[in-house]
């Protein structure tokens, strides 16, 4: 019986950095975490544990802090993308292709009585920014999303006209609460892009189209949020979604003979709806590579 080495990269996983730019009294903050991979031919430690190609998952994370020192932290696809470039380049011939990814919470500055401060911050919402680059040889893809966008419309939402089979319970509705907490990430044609503009704007577009659309389904606000992003960014491929719906249901008064037009709900947490759909251009070809290991995306 033979065995084969088959897919493998290795690294430093969820290396926690926090960069200050203190290069004027009002500082910025980037709070980041960053798992580094490398592929590439390592087949050597695998077969023997000889490590003499083997760069250690701790050059990997200090290379984090390093970069950071040398060129700020900037938008975390430029970063991640130096980060590649730096590990997939000629001074590591063994090393073909890399994979960084990164998570980033935000920090707002605190709002005082004599205004924005300049060096004291409180964390955003839930919502994180990722990216996830891959590099292999000269291919680079950019993948980039955000995770935990919490959005709710307490009317402008309908759900009937669905089949009545068998164990059919649910009651139509021409009004409801519609709140999901978006994950969603989206692949860049290139890597000339103005990440933080591009980001922006298509958050933007994300929270424009979840309140202007009269939803009558999850699904159509999703595709709606999607197709708009990919109107509004030619230099995006496509997004992908992946969309609880957080049920909210109307708690029934009549038993003390109360009438309850729609203003008090229970929001309850699980089991949730779960919508997940890909939005993407006939014209741009699929990468499925790029999404490799990526979870939670059908
Ligand atoms: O927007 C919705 N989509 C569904 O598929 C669904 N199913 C369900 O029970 N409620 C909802 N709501």
């Amino acid at each position: 019986m033979g065995f084969v080495l088959g897919t493998n990269q290795y690294g430093k996983a969820e290396v926690r950095l926090v960069h200050v730019d203190r290069s004027t009294p009002r500082h910025v903050i980037t709070d980041v975490t960053v798992t580094s991979q490398l592929i590439g031919d390592f087949a050597d430690t695998f077969h023997t544990g000889s490590n003499a190609s083997v760069i250690a998952t701790d050059t990997q994370k200090n290379t984090v802090y390093a970069l950071a020192r040398t060129g700020g932290v900037g938008a975390i696809e430029e970063f991640a993308l130096r980060m590649a470039r730096h590990f997939v380049s000629p001074e590591h011939p063994q090393v073909t292709g890399a994979r960084q990814e990164i998570e980033q919470v935000s920090w707002d500055r605190i709002d005082t009585a004599d205004g924005p401060h300049d060096h004291a911050f409180v964390r955003g919402g839930t919502e994180t920014r990722t990216v996830v680059v891959t590099k292999h040889g000269e291919t680079e893809t950019v993948i980039s999303g955000l995770t935990d966008l919490v959005v709710l419309k307490s009317t402008g939402s309908e759900f009937h006209g669905f089949p009545q089979v068998a164990y059919t319970s649910l009651v139509e509705t021409t009004d409801r609460i519609l709140a999901t907490s978006v994950s969603s990430r989206w692949r860049y044609v290139g890597t000339d892009v103005d990440w933080d503009k591009a980001f922006a704007g298509v958050r933007a577009t994300m929270l424009d189209r979840f309140a202007s659309t009269h939803s009558l389904s999850l699904q159509q606000t999703l595709y709606t949020m999607g197709t708009a992003v990919l109107e509004e960014h030619p230099e995006i491929a496509e997004i992908r979604f992946s969309m609880p719906n957080k049920h909210h249901f109307l708690v029934d008064l009549s038993p003390w003979g109360l009438e309850n037009p729609n203003e008090v709900w229970y929001a309850a947490d699980r089991p949730y709806g779960l919508i997940e759909a890909t939005v993407t251009r006939d014209d741009v070809p699929a990468d499925e590579a790029a999404w490799a290991g990526i979870a939670g995306f059908c």
